[in-house]
């Protein structure tokens, strides 16, 4: 169920279902008995207003009216456009509904909770007049909002407020979700979000192809190892965190920690020599090795039980650093470029792309959106999937765009929206432990992606996990908290 599809995927779905036997106003009648089901949870009693736009969005909302009214609720019915002008199944809802139908007007009845049916995947341009001022009247209600489908001026397709948006305490939504439930700003929008089933066999999505999935366990499971009785640590991977100078060895001791507790067998900080008394001094089960230059570098993820190195916390931007990402590029291990070692290539990105297409092993890059924009600045417009999209095959390497809203996209197409990061998040150090594990992951042979989508889920989780409140340093025994949540003696629990 975490496949995520636009608002001509879903479209495409509805046809397809149509196609198959099932009427369109069958779609439709459960679809309105949903969102009825959760006005009745969210608002149980008094009046309610349904606010009915012109399109299907608005024949749901006469469904949801129709229901709430024979559930012996008071339903006030506003319709915005013209009632000749209402078509197809919502003309035969609007029909069902029978009652009176006011004139969308301000300013707006008194009601206990509003239905917005005024525009969901068919809002096609930007809010204005009338319906604009709809919206402001129901956001200065402070009233509770049960939004069909996608709050009106939520793009489906993109999270973006199309002119002005509605704000809802829930929506319901049909089949399957759309990114602009994920993305900011709509996925704060959308307030609590519910998955109604009306009756769109999920074998449609065959025909459809999505390419873009809420970030979720089924993405990734199945390639995470628990260790077995014949495990010993090098078969969990060996990775190595490459640190800074003297006065900022402490990222790479953050991103060192988390990838041994995602589970890589041991891991190594290369430290250069005027930083390994302080490295030592924080160290223990984390090793250290001495790293002088790009040749010791080279060398020592040369050696073969090595599978995964991570560089950029706290690495410095001065030409020796690129020589170290240089020879990372070169060796035969997974990598994780993060941080400084994306801003050395400012100048020059299409020499790390280049590098990174001559090389076997994966490679993730985990940029916020100022590396992003440093990397790739032609893609620092439009929707964050396509950025993330288009960036990942240029750079033939898995890209994490973060943010509240992370995105990751892999060179071949398929795209994971993260929703499960709290701001807490937003703290000196979270990135660094996002590379840890991204490494962790990495080290123990998981594929570019789904180490990628897997780090940023277990990183929320476990910003969850610790709360209001986190430092960097939290996270990595929160990281151990949810994965003994997760992993049964069968392996890894699916929701
Ligand atoms: N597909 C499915 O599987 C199912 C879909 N279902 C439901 O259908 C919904 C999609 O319905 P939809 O396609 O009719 O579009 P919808 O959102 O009602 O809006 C289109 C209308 O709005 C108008 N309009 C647009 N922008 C505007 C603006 N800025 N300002 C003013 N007007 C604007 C536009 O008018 P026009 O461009 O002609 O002026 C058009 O009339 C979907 O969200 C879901 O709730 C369910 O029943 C279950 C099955
Ligand atoms: N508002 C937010 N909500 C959820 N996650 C956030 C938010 N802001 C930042 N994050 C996450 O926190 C991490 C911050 O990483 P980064 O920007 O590299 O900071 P630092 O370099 O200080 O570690 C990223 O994983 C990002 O997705
Ligand atoms: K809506």
């Amino acid at each position: 169920m975490l496949e995520l599809l636009t608002t001509a995927q879903m479209a495409t779905a509805d046809h397809l279902a149509i196609e198959g036997g099932v009427p369109g106003i069958r779609l439709m009648e459960k679809a309105g008995a949903a969102v009825a089901r959760a006005v009745t949870a969210r608002v149980p009693e008094g009046r309610v207003l349904v606010l009915c736009g012109p399109g299907n969005n608005g024949g749901d909302g006469f469904v949801a009216a129709r229901r709430l009214r024979a559930a012996g609720r008071e339903v006030i019915v506003h319709l915005l456009g013209d009632p000749a002008r209402v078509s197809g199944d919502a003309r035969i809802a609007f029909d069902r509904w029978g009652g009176p139908t006011h004139p969308a007007d301000l300013p707006l009845p008194e009601a206990a909770g509003i239905v917005d049916a005024l525009f969901g995947a068919g809002l096609d341009r930007p809010i204005e007049g009338l319906a604009a001022k709809i919206v402001a009247a129901v956001n200065a209600s402070r009233l509770p909002v049960i939004a069909v489908d996608v709050p009106s001026g939520v793009s489906g397709n993109t999270g973006e407020v199309m002119g002005t948006a509605i704000e809802a305490v829930a929506s319901v939504t049909f089949f399957r979700l759309k990114p602009g439930h994920l993305l900011c700003p709509g996925r704060e929008l959308c307030g609590e979000v519910t998955l109604a089933d009306i009756g769109i066999p999920a074998s449609v999505l065959d025909a459809i192809g999505p390419r873009s999935w809420r970030n979720g366990r089924a993405l990734w499971a199945e390639s995470m190892r628990a260790p077995g009785a014949g495990s010993h640590k090098y078969r969990r991977g060996h990775a190595v965190v490459v640190s800074g100078g003297l006065a900022r060895t402490g990222a790479a001791r953050l991103a060192a920690g988390a990838a041994l507790r995602a589970g890589a067998g041991l891991v190594t900080v290369a430290s250069p020599p005027d930083a390994l008394v302080v490295n030592a001094s924080h160290l223990t089960a984390v090793m250290l090795g001495r790293m002088d230059g790009p040749e010791s570098l080279g060398a020592m993820l040369s050696d073969g039980r090595v599978t995964a190195a991570a560089l950029g916390p706290g690495l410095g931007l001065s030409a020796a650093e690129g020589t170290l990402v240089d020879a990372a590029l070169a060796a035969p291990v997974a990598l994780v470029l993060d941080a400084d070692a994306l801003t050395l290539w400012q100048d020059a990105p299409d020499a790390l792309f280049d590098a990174i297409a001559a090389r076997e092993a994966p490679v993730i890059l985990t940029p916020h959106e100022g590396e992003f924009a440093r990397l790739f600045p032609d893609l620092t417009t439009g929707p964050k999937p396509e950025r993330a999209r288009a960036a990942a095959a240029r750079a033939a390497a898995t890209v994490v765009l973060k943010g509240a809203d992370t995105v990751i996209a892999a060179p071949d197409g398929r795209v994971a929206i993260n929703d499960n990061a709290p701001a807490w998040l937003a703290t000196a150090g979270s990135g660094d432990v996002l590379a840890g594990i991204a490494t962790g992951f990495l080290a123990q042979g998981m594929p570019g992606f789904e180490a990628a989508a897997a780090a940023v889920w277990f990183h929320g989780a476990a910003g969850t996990e610790a709360g209001p409140g986190l430092t960097a340093e939290d996270l990595e025994p929160a990281l151990r908290t949810v994965l003994r949540r997760l992993w049964a003696p069968a392996g890894l629990v699916l929701p």
